[in-house]
């Protein structure tokens, strides 16, 4: 059967769900697909289908990251639900580098909590700008200074860290009542839906540079052959056209024979779509998460960057001690993270937390980049500085 056309009728914006574990993410975007569905412009995906691996059904968290479509009257939203759990930061990372805003999910109950705060400094590393509060579960609190309170607290973290926490839009809403049909949380819903369509603003997307795409994910369609998935950061790409797979090993040089956005077909892709790429005549173990599909000679994989990194503090996660010159900590990538090797500048130099320190760093496997990347920084499970590429070397 021949796949529908993909329709671009209305501005197309990536978006998604952050925030500590169990605050609701999940739970509201499937609330957002119900309520969206009543209107008509979305299929409702229950949660069990997003949070839909064994474990994540044996442990009751995310853990990889899960797409969603919807559309409300006036834009296409592609959403990514990130997890929430300590462990997988690593995926909310890779989930954050692809959007253009973000939902910062907090419960009410709770209040903001450590990976509120770590997921906070992330999202701005790695270039989101604009942020929309859910203030989740507030159906368990009765208490409205509470809320206050919380939401004003809230609104300091993001100030803190570059936002303008005073007018980002903070709303009141309970995901697992509007998922139970409740009419007033169902219209809580929709009221968060129209601070995101007013907040967060329709990127430039660049489409006059060479066609850019990491890599997210690779799958294998069995008849068709190797397809990898993932949000397209600049350029356009037409069906047919000459590709390279960049990063992480040998370059690989390909074609584009397939493109698709949630099941429906394209016959380009552009900046800002989610896309799912068939690629002529690659095995799926040649390619893999945290590499580039790019134009062929757009860009080149590079094993040596000068940078500047902000060495995060104990209260933001980070590490209460100084690190010294020839540190070995993973750093992160757009969807991908390697070792590096960090050159302080001479043996015995330190960097101390809050400290902004310039580096060079020789990674263990090269990556697809240019100078203004962002990247993360981390090491057993925290993350202990947020940095930029400032000249690539080697
Ligand atoms: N009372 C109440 N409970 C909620 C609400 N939203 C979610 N929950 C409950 O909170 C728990 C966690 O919800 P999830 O949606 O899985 O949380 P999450 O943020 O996606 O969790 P991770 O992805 O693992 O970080 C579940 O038991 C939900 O039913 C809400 O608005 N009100
Ligand atoms: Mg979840």
């Amino acid at each position: 059967m021949a796949k529908q056309l993909y329709e671009r009728d209305k501005p197309h914006i990536n978006i998604g769900t952050m925030g500590h574990v169990d605050h609701g993410k999940t739970t509201l975007t499937a609330a957002i697909t119900k309520v969206l569905a009543e209107r008509g412009t979305a299929s409702a995906v229950p949660f069990e289908r997003i949070d839909r691996a064994p474990e994540e059904r044996d442990r009751g968290i995310t853990i990889n990251v899960a797409h969603v479509q919807y559309s409300t009257a006036t834009r296409h939203y592609a959403h990514i639900d990130m997890p929430g759990h300590a462990d997988f930061v690593k995926n909310m990372i890779t989930g954050a580098a692809q959007v253009d805003g973000a939902v910062l999910v907090v419960s009410a109950q709770d209040g903001a909590m450590p990976q509120t705060r770590e997921h906070v400094v992330l999202a701005r590393q790695v270039g989101v700008r604009h942020i929309v509060v859910a203030l989740n579960k507030a159906d368990t609190v009765e208490d409205a200074e509470l809320l206050d309170l919380v939401e004003l607290e809230v609104r300091e973290l993001l100030s803190e860290y570059g936002f303008p926490g005073e007018e980002i839009p903070v709303v009141r809403v309970s995901g697992l009542r509007a998922l139970e049909g409740d009419p007033y949380w169902t219209a809580r819903i929709g009221d968060l839906l129209d601070a995101i369509d007013a907040y967060v603003p329709v990127p430039r997307r660049v489409l006059d540079k060479p066609f850019l795409m990491p890599v997210e994910n690779v799958l294998t369609i069995t008849g068709r052959g190797t397809v990898v998935t993932g949000v397209v950061a600049q350029g356009v790409l037409r069906t047919g056209d000459a590709v390279e797979v960049v990063g992480l090993g040998e370059t690989i040089g390909t074609v584009a024979t397939g493109l698709e956005t949630f099941g429906r077909t394209m016959d380009h892709a552009e900046a800002g779509d989610n896309t799912a790429m068939l690629l002529r005549g690659v095995k799926r173990d040649q390619v893999r998460r945290g590499q580039v599909v790019s134009a062929p000679g757009a860009i080149r994989p590079h094993l040596r960057f000068r940078a500047r990194v902000r060495v995060l503090t104990a209260a933001e996660g980070g590490r209460s001690r100084p690190f010294f010159h020839g540190y070995r900590p993973q750093f992160h990538f757009r969807t991908t993270d390697v070792v590096g090797g960090i050159d302080l500048g001479g043996e015995g130099r330190m960097a101390m937390p809050g400290d902004s320190v310039e580096m060079t760093v020789e990674l263990g496997k090269p990556v697809a980049m240019s100078a203004g990347l962002g990247f993360a920084v981390r090491e057993g499970g925290r993350t202990v500085g947020a940095g930029t590429v400032t000249d690539v070397l080697g």
